[in-house]
């Protein structure tokens, strides 16, 4: 009985020392861009704590770091609350794991009815922008995916981002037009612009960015437009809060609309309707990434029908018609 209570004293100690760690390190990602850590470092922390906490439960408390959902809203910003949840997606981590997906999702639909549509996973900085007859309103981190922060005046200088719709994108909509709609992309750095700013960053003494991913939210989560507008950033739009007002039935339909309607859209997207279809997309978007002017860390695989999307709904934490297929990290960019 003595060594258990020892034990529990250790592991209480630990889970102390762990949360304290990640906090740090969290706020040093979130609200610094400035990690000192990896991922997979960061990860490894999380899982050993997880693990505390699953042998003694009397340790789970609100506070520790695993009751937080991923992101930072940083108190800097305005707050905003996104039009519906922003998740996240399920990470399959080798080619079993994405089959094991894909054989559920077929078993869940019906064997062989299932097209899937595949897209680049854009390794840049999750925003949500939002339109009101057809006018660009306001944009938003995603922040821990149900509040972001308000970066509106930033993301106005991304010369990508369209400040109205196209009048083909609002007929589309018909009498759904005058609604607002909110749709959800990526903001990146271009890998030669994140090398510029580096070398510049290096000529003024200044401190480098670790990669074009923390450059990017670096750029747009600080205060002034200016700086975010010498950043050549850009963006690649693929997801909307609501899906009805566009008259769409399918995410390659949506995509077409998000083109028709001005907004960036990454070009390398394929229907398959087989396994060894996604496979031939995953492998070739893996042998190409080098070639990409921006960061990738893999590929993201939907269930194309929107309809067959509703059917198979959402976990708690995120949407059972998506998968993300993660590739190994890439050697450093610096
Ligand atoms: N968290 C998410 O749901 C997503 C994240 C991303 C991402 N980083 N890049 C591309 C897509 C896409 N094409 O759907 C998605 S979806």
């Amino acid at each position: 009985e003595a060594a258990r209570a020892e034990a529990r004293e250790a592991a209480a100690e630990r889970a102390a020392e762990l949360n304290r760690q990640l906090e740090y390190h969290a706020y040093r990602y979130y609200a610094l861009d400035a990690p000192e850590i990896t991922d997979a470092a960061f990860d490894k922390l999380l899982i050993e704590l997880q693990q505390i906490e699953a042998a003694y439960p009397e340790l789970v408390t609100p506070r520790s770091y695993t009751q937080r959902v991923g992101g930072y809203v940083s108190p800097q910003f305005q707050s905003v609350e996104h039009m519906a949840r922003m998740y996240s997606m399920d990470d399959a981590m080798n080619l079993d794991e994405l089959d094991e997906w894909l054989e559920r999702t077929e078993a869940a639909l019906g064997a062989g009815h299932a097209t899937y549509t595949c897209e680049l996973k854009i390794d840049g900085l999750g925003v949500a922008l939002t339109y009101e007859d057809g006018r660009f309103v306001r944009a938003a981190t995603r922040g821990d995916g149900v509040t972001g922060e308000d970066v509106t005046l930033n993301v106005r200088t991304i010369r990508d981002v369209p400040m109205r719709l196209s009048q083909a994108a609002l007929a589309h909509m018909g009498a759904d037009a005058r609604r607002p709609i909110e749709v959800r992309g990526e903001v990146y750095m271009p890998k030669g612009s994140f090398l510029r700013l580096n070398e510049e960053a290096d000529a003024q003494g200044r401190e480098p960015f670790a990669n074009p991913r923390n450059a990017a939210a670096g750029s747009l989560r600080q205060k002034d437009p200016k700086v975010t507008a010498r950043r050549d950033l850009a963006t690649f739009l693929y997801a909307v809060a609501d899906t009805a007002p566009l008259h769409v039935d399918s995410q390659h339909a949506f995509l077409s609309w998000l083109k028709e309607a001005g907004f960036s859209v990454n070009p390398n997207v394929a229907r398959c309707t087989t396994p060894a279809e996604v496979h031939a997309f995953c492998a070739d978007a893996l042998a190409h990434r080098e070639d990409l002017d921006y960061d990738i860390d893999g590929v993201v695989v939907k269930v194309d029908s929107f309809a067959q999307q509703d059917e198979l709904g959402f976990t708690a934490r995120a949407p059972r018609w998506a998968i993300a297929f993660k590739f190994p990290p890439e050697e450093k960019e610096t």
